[in-house]
C-alpha cells in the first residue's frame, strides 16, 4: 500500500511568504530568483541542472548567530559542524574559518575534514559503529574524542589504543530516553533506539571506561535526534537528566569535564516552529551550566540546511492524464528526503513572470523510475514548460550529502555563491566516472580468484 502523503492542516505558503523568510533569496524582477546575487538561472546557463547551490553568506551568518548566541549565554562552548549534513570541502573549510570542528562518523567524513582543513584537535568521531580500522586512524590523528555508543565499544577502543600505546579520550554517548517528537526514522533519544546506552547503565559503564586502559573518558554526549521543531522542551529534558548525570559520576570520583549536546536543532522547511539558538543556550545553561563543563555542539541542518537550494529544470509537463505531472530533471537520488521522510520543500519557479503567474495544483516528480520519485504532490505552481527552472528549498543539508547515482545519474554539480560571484565547488560526476573501476569478468574463469 502506497505510505500516506502527510497531511498539514495549514495552506502551503505562498511563494512571496517563503523568500521573506530566505533571506539567502531574492527575487529580480529581470534576472528572476538569485541567491544572493547571483541570477540562478545564470548559474543554469553555466552549470548546467541538476545543481545545488550555496550561500556562502548565509553559511556564516548561521555559524556567527550561533556561536554568539552560546557566547551570550555565558557558556565555554565549541561547535563541531555535523559533516553528514554537507560534505563539501568548501563548506566545511568555510565553516572552520568561522571558528567551528567538525564532527564526523566515518573515516571518510574524517578524511574529508582533514582536507578541508579542520585541526584534528577540533574534530570529534560520532557513530554507533566505528571500525578499528576507523579508530586507529582517528587515534594516528590525535583527534578531539571519540564518542563511545556501548560497552563493547569501549572495549575495543581500549584494545586499539593501548596496541598503539595510546590513551584514547573519548565521551559516553548516554540514551536519555526522550522524545524529541520529530520523524520515526530520525529520532534517536528513545531507548527502542540503538543509539547509545540507557542512562540508567551509564554510571557502572563511565567506571568501566575509567578503569580499561588506553582510554581516558572525558565526559558524555548526547544526541536526541535531527529536525527537532517543537521548541526546546525536549533538549530541555535531555539536559537536565545529563546534568544529574555528571553530579553521580563526580560523586564517584571521576572526572568529567566536557558534555557533548549533540544537533539536531531544526529548521522551518513549511511552518514549523523549532527553537532559536538562544532558546538551545538556555536549554543547555539550565541543565548544564552551574557544572563548569566545556559544551560541545554538533549541529548540521540548522547551519547548512536553509543555505543550500536545489536546481533543476522542467523536463516536461504531463497533462493529459487524470493528475499535472511536473516532470523535472533532479529526482530522488538527488534530493532523497521527500521520498525517505515525505519531507516537504518549498519549490520557487525561477522566472519572475512564473512567480507572479496563476497557479494550479500540480505533482513535481522526477525521471526515475519508481513512483517514491515524487517532490510533492497536489502544490500549487504555476505553468512550467519544458526548460523552465524550478529551485527546491532549503536543500542544503542531507541533500547532496544523501545522494546516490541511482538509474546511473551522475552526481550534480554543487556550487557556492558570495555577493554577485559563484563558483563551481564540485564538479558534476561524468558518465565515464559512473561505470570507472568496474571491469567485466576474464572469460573462462581465466584469472578469477578461487
Ligand atoms: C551524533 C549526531 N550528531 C549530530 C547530528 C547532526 O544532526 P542535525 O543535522 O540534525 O543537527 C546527528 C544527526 O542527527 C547525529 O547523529
Ligand atoms: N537524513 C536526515 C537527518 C538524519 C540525521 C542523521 N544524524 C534528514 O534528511 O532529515
Amino acid at each position: 500500500m502506497a505510505a500516506p502523503a502527510p497531511v498539514f492542516d495549514s495552506p502551503d505558503p505562498s511563494f512571496a511568504d517563503l523568500l521573506a523568510a530566505r533571506p539567502a533569496l531574492a527575487m529580480d524582477p529581470i534576472a528572476g530568483l538569485m541567491v544572493e546575487e547571483v541570477s540562478l538561472a545564470r548559474i543554469a546557463d553555466v552549470v548546467g541542472t541538476p545543481t545545488w547551490v550555496y550561500s556562502a553568506t548565509t553559511l556564516r551568518r548561521r555559524a556567527r548567530s550561533l556561536r554568539d548566541a552560546l557566547a551570550e549565554a555565558g557558556l565555554d562552548a565549541s561547535i563541531h559542524f555535523a559533516t553528514k549534513s554537507n560534505p563539501a570541502l568548501a563548506v566545511v573549510n568555510l565553516l572552520h574559518q568561522e571558528g567551528l570542528g567538525a564532527d564526523v562518523v566515518s573515516e571518510g567524513e574524517l578524511r574529508a575534514a582533514r582536507a578541508a582543513g579542520v585541526p584534528a584537535s577540533g574534530i570529534v568521531f560520532s557513530g554507533v559503529g566505528k571500525t578499528e580500522r576507523e579508530m586507529r586512524l582517528a587515534l594516528a590523528e590525535d583527534i578531539l574524542q571519540l564518542n563511545i555508543e556501548s560497552a563493547e565499544e569501549a572495549e575495543m577502543l581500549s584494545a586499539v589504543a593501548a596496541s598503539m600505546g595510546k590513551r584514547a579520550r573519548c565521551a559516553l554517548r548516554v540514551n536519555p530516553d526522550v522524545d524529541a517528537k520529530t520523524h520515526a526514522k530520525i529520532t534517536t533519544g528513545l531507548t527502542e533506539n540503538k543509539f547509545g546506552v540507557p542512562i540508567a547503565m551509564a554510571p557502572a559503564l563511565y567506571a568501566k571506561m575509567c578503569a580499561l586502559p588506553g582510554l581516558d573518558p572525558v565526559g558524555l554526549t548526547v544526541h536526541i535526534g535531527s529536525q527537532i521543531a517543537q521548541g526546546v522542551a525536549s533538549y530541555r529534558a535531555a539536559y537536565q537528566r545529563l546534568g544529574q548525570l555528571v553530579r553521580e559520576l563526580r560523586a564517584a570520583g571521576h572526572p568529567v569535564l566536557r558534555v557533548d549536546c549533540g544537533g539536531g536543532l531544526g529548521i522551518p522547511y513549511r511552518d514549523e516552529t523549532p527553537g532559536t539558538p538562544a532558546a538551545l543556550a538556555g536549554a543547555i545553561k539550565a541543565g548544564l551550566g552551574d557544572l563548569g563543563v566545556k559544551i560541545m555542539l554538533e549541529p548540521g541542518r540548522w547551519i547548512c540546511g536553509p543555505a543550500g537550494v536545489l536546481l533543476a529544470r522542467v523536463i516536461v509537463e504531463k497533462q493529459a492524464t487524470t493528475r499535472r505531472f511536473v516532470i523535472v530533471d533532479a529526482a530522488m537520488n538527488d534530493l532523497l528526503r521527500p521520498a525517505m521522510y515525505e519531507a516537504w520543500h518549498g519549490i520557487l519557479p525561477v522566472s519572475a513572470a512564473a512567480f507572479h503567474a496563476p497557479l494550479s495544483p500540480a505533482d513535481v516528480v522526477g525521471p526515475v523510475c519508481e513512483s517514491s520519485d515524487t517532490f510533492t504532490k497536489g502544490r500549487d505552481l504555476p505553468a512550467l514548460p519544458p526548460n523552465s527552472l524550478v529551485t527546491f528549498l532549503d536543500a542544503g543539508a542531507y541533500g547532496a550529502s544523501m545522494s546516490s547515482t541511482y538509474n546511473a545519474r551522475p552526481l550534480a554539480a554543487e556550487v557556492m555563491v558570495e555577493g554577485n560571484r559563484f563558483t563551481v565547488i564540485r564538479d558534476r560526476q561524468s558518465h565515464a566516472a559512473l561505470i570507472e573501476g568496474q571491469r567485466l569478468p576474464p572469460a573462462d574463469h581465466a584469472g578469477w580468484a578461487t
